[in-house]
């Protein structure tokens, strides 16, 4: 099989479910000393975000409780919630995806919080983990 991504996929970030974004942010912040990065707040989160090397350790506290966090966090608790991968190509990359049988979430890509192109996969197709892509 050919290889997709020339430049190797780098894990663009981790999301993790937060309770409180003021309780648990100064851990990474201040305590680990990880720089903060500014993100837009999606998907009924607010969003705040740390620098782990070239990744992210996006922070995710629900606005609503209807929300994918809101939902995450009621049914399992704080924890990690996705990974994302930074891709190429991400069409071709769904496009790759679908024909060996993974469900896409977003068959369209659409913007996320760090103003890239991005597409969630369905965990019930990833071993249990939801998988966000992400366009370099
Ligand atoms: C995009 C902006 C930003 C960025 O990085 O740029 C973000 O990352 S925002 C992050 C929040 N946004 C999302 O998560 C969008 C994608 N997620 C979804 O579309 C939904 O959350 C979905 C489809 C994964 C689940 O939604 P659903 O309404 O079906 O929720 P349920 O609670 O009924 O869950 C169904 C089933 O899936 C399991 N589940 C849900 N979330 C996760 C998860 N994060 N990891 C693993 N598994 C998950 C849930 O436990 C249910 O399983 P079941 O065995 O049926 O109980
Ligand atoms: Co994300």
């Amino acid at each position: 099989m050919t290889n997709p991504t020339p430049r190797g996929t780098r894990i663009a970030h981790l999301g993790i479910a937060v309770e409180s974004l003021d309780a648990i942010l100064p851990f990474y912040r201040d305590i680990l000393g990880m720089p903060e990065t500014p993100l837009d707040d999606a998907d009924g989160a607010r969003i705040k975000a740390v620098a782990a090397g070239e990744s992210l350790v996006e922070l995710l506290q629900p606005e609503k409780s209807d929300s994918p966090i809101g939902k995450f966090l009621a049914k399992r608790g704080p924890g990690i919630h996705h990974i994302c991968f930074a891709v190429d190509d991400l069409d071709g990359m769904l496009a790759r995806c679908k024909a060996h049988g993974i469900q896409l979430i977003d068959e369209t890509p659409r913007i996320g919080a760090e103003g890239k192109r991005i597409a969630f996969l369905h965990p019930k197709s990833t071993a249990g983990v939801l998988v966000e892509l992400s366009e370099y």
